[in-house]
C-alpha cells in the first residue's frame, strides 16, 4: 500500500483543533483511495517554549527532513511569548531551511459562502516569496532603550530568490489563464523593487505567451477589492504577499477559508501546508474555529504528494458542505459540526 509520512505540528491556540479536524478528513480520504497516512505529532509551540526555552529542539529541522510533508496549524501566543520569537523560532526556520520559496495561497468563494464584496466569481492564486525579502531578519538595534536608539531591518532581495519566485509565477500563469500580476512598490523602494521589476521584464521575454502586468502594492490592494475578477495569478514579495493574502482571505469570506502551501518546487525537502490564519487567541478554546482553511490546505498537501484523486475528494466534500450552508458564516457551526459535515460528504461521494 502507498504510504506517506506526515509531520503534524498543531502549534498554538486554535491550531490543534483545526489540525485534528483536517487529519480526520485525511484519514477518511486515504481509506477511500487505499493509501496510508502515517502521522507523527510534534508538540512544538509557545507552550513548548515556556517548558524548554526553544520553539523546537536544536535538531528539529533535521527531524522534519525525513518526512514527506508537514501539516501545521498556527504558531503564536503573544501573551506568553513575543510573536517575533515564536515566528523566528519555528515557522520561518522551516520555510527557509527547506527552501519552501513558493507560498501558494488560493482565494475564491466556496459555494454558499457570501464574501463582503458585491463581486463574485473571482479566482486568484497568490504566490508569495517565502524565504527572504522583508522577512530576512537582517538588522539590529543599537543603544537599546536610550534616546539615540536605532533599529535597522534590511530587506534582502537576491537574484536567485527573485528569479525563482517569478519563474514559479510565470509557470502557474501558464497553467491557468496566461495572465500574471507582479506586485512591487518601485516608485518608493528604488533599489529592491526596481530590481524586481527588471527581473520581471527579463523573464517576460522567455515567457512571451504570458501577459505580465506590474502593479504597485497600494493599487493592488484597491484592485483586489474593487475588481478581483480582473486578477488571476498574483506574485509578490514576502511581506506584500503576507498582507495581500489576509485581504484575499477577507474577500473569500474570512480567514477560516484561506489555505496555503509552502512549497519547495525542487522537492529536495518536505513542503509544509497550513492555513493562512494564526492561532486566533480571541476564539481559542471556544470550538468555533473554522477548520475549512486547514482542510483545504490538506487537499493541497495530498495533491503535492501525488494523491490528486484524494485531493479532489476533499475539495468536493468541502464544497458539498458549504453549499448546504455549513460553516459559511463565522460562528454559525462548531468546528466539530463542520468537520462532521465534510466527513459525511466524503462517505456519500
Ligand atoms: N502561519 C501562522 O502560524 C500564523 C499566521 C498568522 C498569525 N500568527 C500568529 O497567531 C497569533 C494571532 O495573530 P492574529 O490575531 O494577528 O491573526 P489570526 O489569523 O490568528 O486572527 C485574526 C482574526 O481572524 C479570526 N480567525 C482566524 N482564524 C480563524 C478561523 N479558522 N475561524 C474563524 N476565525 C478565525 C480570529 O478570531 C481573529 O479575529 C499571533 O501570535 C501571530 O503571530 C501565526
Ligand atoms: O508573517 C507570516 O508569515 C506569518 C503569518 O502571518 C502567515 O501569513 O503565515
Ligand atoms: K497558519
Ligand atoms: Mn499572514
Amino acid at each position: 500500500m502507498r504510504s506517506h509520512r506526515i509531520a503534524l505540528i498543531p502549534g498554538d491556540g486554535i491550531g490543534p483543533d483545526v489540525v485534528e479536524a483536517a487529519w480526520k478528513i485525511g484519514e477518511a480520504v486515504a481509506a477511500k483511495e487505499s493509501f496510508a497516512l502515517e502521522p507523527t505529532r510534534f508538540p512544538w509551540s509557545c507552550e513548548f517554549y515556556t517548558e524548554t526555552g526553544a520553539m523546537m529542539p536544536e535538531d528539529g529541522i533535521e527531524t522534519l527532513r525525513g518526512f514527506d510533508a508537514i501539516l501545521l496549524g498556527a504558531v503564536g501566543w503573544p501573551a506568553r511569548v513575543p510573536d517575533s520569537v515564536s515566528l523566528h523560532g519555528l515557522l520561518l526556520p522551516i520555510r527557509k531551511a527547506f527552501v519552501q520559496y513558493a507560498n501558494v495561497r488560493p482565494h475564491r468563494l466556496l459555494p454558499g459562502v457570501e464574501g463582503p464584496l458585491k463581486s463574485e466569481g473571482f479566482d486568484i492564486l497568490c504566490i508569495r516569496e517565502n524565504t527572504e525579502g522583508e522577512y530576512s531578519g537582517a538588522g539590529g538595534r543599537v543603544h537599546q532603550g536610550g534616546r539615540d536608539e536605532v533599529a535597522v531591518e534590511t530587506a534582502i532581495f537576491t537574484r536567485t530568490g527573485v528569479e525563482r519566485i517569478l519563474r514559479y509565477g510565470f509557470e502557474q500563469a501558464r497553467l491557468r489563464s496566461g495572465r500574471l500580476a507582479s506586485v512591487t512598490k518601485s516608485n518608493a523602494q528604488k533599489h529592491s523593487m526596481v530590481f524586481w521589476d527588471e527581473v520581471t521584464r527579463e523573464l517576460a521575454k522567455e515567457y512571451s505567451d504570458v501577459e505580465v502586468t506590474s502593479y504597485h502594492i497600494d493599487a493592488m490592494a484597491a484592485r483586489m477589492v474593487m475588481a478581483p475578477q480582473s486578477l488571476d495569478v498574483v506574485v509578490g514579495s514576502n511581506l506584500f504577499g503576507d498582507i495581500l493574502t489576509d485581504l484575499g482571505a477577507a474577500i473569500q469570506g474570512g480567514l477560516g477559508f484561506a489555505a496555503s502551501a509552502n512549497i519547495d518546487p525542487t522537492r529536495a525537502c518536505p513542503s509544509m501546508f497550513e492555513p493562512v490564519h494564526g492561532s486566533a487567541p480571541d476564539i481559542a478554546g471556544k470550538d468555533i474555529a473554522n477548520p475549512l482553511a486547514t482542510i483545504w490546505s490538506l487537499a493541497m498537501m495530498l495533491d503535492h504528494l501525488g494523491e490528486s484523486a484524494a485531493s479532489e475528494r476533499v475539495m468536493r466534500a468541502m464544497e458539498a458542505a458549504t453549499a448546504r450552508g455549513i460553516g459559511i458564516r463565522p460562528g454559525s457551526h462548531t468546528t466539530g459540526a463542520i468537520t462532521d459535515a465534510v466527513l459525511n460528504a466524503i462517505e456519500k461521494d
